[in-house]
């Protein structure tokens, strides 16, 4: 299984994407500016966190009309699977391929520290290593993460199980609607979350519950593609 990891200017979190799909389930990973035109080799795309193009405007709102964004749109309607994490979350709203919008944090502060989230979904690509409601920690660090919807909107992300994390009751740390920390599109091959996986790989990080979200993503390709499934 190939993966991309997108990289923006800006971009300042594709290192340790690239060492989280390297040490956690070993598989062949590139690095892909974000002037490629061509995703065609790959199996899933990471798009990762950071300030892409400073986040000038909004965050996210310049990167998705990088070239890049053009193949990123194809792969997801090949039904390929596409993990936004963070400013990769927001560049995702910006391109339609994720409802809602990440808004300025409530407090109107970056917040950069451990979170606990609930695995509201762990019938996704991203998240069958979990169990329904477990609560995993996973650190965030953004100023835009306060995730909203129309109302609209939020009935349909309930309605067909789109919401994949969120934080723990009473512990919401940007002001997100209902405690949203991670949404899929209606297909499920589409996960953006705010929260960083590759940042909890390993116990020295302070946790390694981020793990299972690449193991996940191996499995459910395996599983697509009939081979044997060890993880
Ligand atoms: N770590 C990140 O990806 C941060 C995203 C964005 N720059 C923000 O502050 O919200």
């Amino acid at each position: 299984m190939k993966f991309a990891v997108i990289v923006f200017p800006g971009s300042n979190c594709d290192i340790d994407c690239y060492k989280a799909v390297e040490d956690t389930i070993g598989q062949p990973v590139d690095y892909v500016w974000h002037t490629a035109t061509d995703l065609s080799e790959y199996d899933a795309i990471l798009v990762p966190g950071g300030f892409s193009y400073g986040d000038y405007l909004r965050c996210g709102a310049i990167a998705r009309f990088a070239p890049v964004m053009n193949e990123v749109v194809k792969a997801a309607e090949q039904g390929k699977f596409v993990l936004g994490i963070c400013n990769g979350f927001q560049i995702l709203t910006e391109a339609g391929l994720l409802p809602g919008a990440l808004l300025r944090n409530n407090s109107m502060k970056f917040r950069c520290h451990s979170a606990l989230l609930e695995v509201v979904n762990n019938n996704t690509a991203f998240t069958n290593q979990y169990s329904q409601g477990e609560i995993i920690d996973i650190p965030i660090a953004h100023g835009e993460g306060n995730y909203f919807c129309d109302d609209a909107t939020l009935a349909q992300l309930k309605a067909n199980n789109q919401i994949v994390f969120r934080y723990k009751a009473g512990a919401n740390p940007n002001g997100s609607l209902e405690d949203i920390a991670g949404i899929c599109n209606e297909r499920g091959n589409v996960v953006g979350m705010m929260p960083h996986p590759e940042r909890a790989i390993d116990q020295l990080l302070g946790s390694e519950d981020g793990k299972r979200m690449f193991t996940s993503i191996l499995n459910a390709w395996r599983e697509q593609h009939g081979a044997a499934v060890n993880g």
